[in-house]
């Protein structure tokens, strides 16, 4: 299967079903470290990555941040001194979507071209 960092994002509506629990355990052995949570009933992938100080953990943020605007789908960020929690889900369909395994995949891109 391609890899998934070098995909872009689809154009996800209401409708668009969620992935399953086979296809969810599929997508995730091609990303690393992702763990999957459920929050009001909808799954999510999270990761927390960790920095030697605030303004890393701020940069890895803005990199984030940019990259899902540029693919319009966006995470929750939760960014603390030395670490940040990059949470992925679909808002629209209520849990996950193969979206959300492209941009775990380009998170871990973005942390790996930063110095820590
Ligand atoms: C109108 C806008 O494109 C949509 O609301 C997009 C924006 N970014 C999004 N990001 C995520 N994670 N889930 C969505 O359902 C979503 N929808």
């Amino acid at each position: 299967m391609a890899d998934l960092s070098q995909q872009k994002c689809v154009a996800c509506s209401g409708n668009s079903s969620k992935l399953n629990d086979e296809e969810i355990k599929q997508y995730q052995a091609q990303v690393t470290d992702w763990e999957i949570k459920e929050q009001d009933g909808e799954k999510r992938l999270e990761k927390c990555y960790k920095f030697s100080n605030f303004m890393k953990a701020l940069a890895f943020t803005q990199k984030v941040g940019e990259e899902a605007e540029n693919q319009g789908h966006h995470p929750a960020l939760l960014t603390e001194w030395g670490k940040v929690t990059v949470t992925w889900w679909t808002h629209d369909i209520g849990g996950l979507h193969q979206n959300d395994f492209v941009m775990a995949a380009k998170t871990d891109k973005i942390s790996e071209q930063l110095v820590k």
